[in-house]
């Protein structure tokens, strides 16, 4: 029998397979998901919950409700991989989760990493983010040697960071979509990069995170291109499409809809200016992207 530790993703969709097939090099590595799937080393919740490292790759939305209804805690080393702000109580992942996992055995997943090129193998950077850069240690030699990962103690910022760019992306893709050129685009993401960092220094988070992988290289990444499952939520929006109609083509989550809404409370709750991810928040609602427009450029 191998003396190696065993290691299970939870949650099988793009980012949980492509973490899975990563991890797979080096590793043997488990696989579940609430819909069974026939792929390799696909195993049930419970095996899954009994390995000693766990990574987490279920949509944001959901996590409170399943850790209460799945999770138990054996003392398990667990990376999330989500990016998301709850929007029912504005809580932070990091918050949801320490109901069920001590600080020194969890960390983050942050930077710019579309699954789609992951599952192919293609170079990637990404940052472990953990209060215990012991845990990062421990996971560091888990990762293919496509994939360099950085370790940050800043918790806080790479999950702001992770999670605004989503709502910066659909910004960025009603842009694209009502062809106002790449001037405009620039402006939005260059601006948008300094609404998230300012969203984030009112809740602890460090400066240099937003500039680094998991800030402007998560943004510049998915507001650039409409492999970004957010972006092409923005693109619909700008043709008019309902939400309805993209979430339906779309088939898979865009966490900033939902983000987007955490972050409107929470800005109003902690008076923060974030005149960009407000108005998408409002065309989510049925604003006119042109009107937002011009709301923004006149505020
Ligand atoms: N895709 C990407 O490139 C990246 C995604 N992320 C983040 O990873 C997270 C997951 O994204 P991704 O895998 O792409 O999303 P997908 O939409 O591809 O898959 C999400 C999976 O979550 C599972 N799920 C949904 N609701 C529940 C629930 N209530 N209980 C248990 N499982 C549930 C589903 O499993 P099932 O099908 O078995 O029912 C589904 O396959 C998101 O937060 C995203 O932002 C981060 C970096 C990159
Ligand atoms: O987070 C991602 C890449 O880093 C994936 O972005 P989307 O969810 O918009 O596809």
């Amino acid at each position: 029998m191998s003396n190696k530790p065993k290691i299970a993703v939870i949650g099988a969709g793009k980012w949980g397979q492509a973490l899975h097939f990563a991890l797979s090099f080096k590793q043997e590595t488990y696989i579940t998901s609430r819909t069974p799937r026939d792929i390799k080393n696909f195993t049930d919740l419970n095996t899954a919950l009994n390995c000693e490292y766990l990574i987490i790759a279920i949509p944001a939305q959901q996590i409170k409700q399943w850790l209460k209804e799945n999770f138990v805690f054996k003392n398990q080393k667990v990376l999330v991989a989500s990016k998301g702000i709850e929007a029912n109580t504005g809580e932070f992942l990091n918050e949801i989760y320490a109901e069920h996992v001590p600080e020194k055995n969890i960390g983050f997943i942050s930077g710019p990493s579309f699954a789609a090129e992951v599952i192919q193998g293609l170079p990637c950077a990404l940052v472990l983010n953990s209060t215990s850069k012991k845990l990062y240690q421990e996971f560091k030699p888990f990762f293919p040697d496509f994939i360099k990962t950085y370790y940050s103690a800043d918790v806080i910022g790479a999950e702001v960071a992770g999670a605004y760019k989503n709502v910066l992306a659909i910004a960025s893709g009603i842009c694209e979509g009502l062809h106002l050129g790449k001037n405009a685009q620039a402006s939005l993401i260059s601006r948008g990069l300094v609404e998230m960092q300012r969203f984030g220094k009112n809740f602890g988070a460090k400066k240099s995170s937003f500039i680094g992988l998991s800030g402007a290289g998560d943004l510049f990444l998915t507001a650039s291109s409409n492999m970004s499952r957010n972006y092409r939520v923005g693109l619909g929006l700008a043709q008019n499409k309902s939400l309805e109609e993209i979430l339906e083509e779309l088939g898979e989550v865009a966490e900033g809809v939902k983000t987007s809404e955490a972050i409107y409370k929470l800005s109003k709750e902690y008076n923060i200016y974030t005149p960009i991810a407000n108005e998408v928040k409002l065309v989510l609602d049925g604003k006119n992207p042109k009107d937002s427009l011009k709301d923004l450029l006149n505020s």
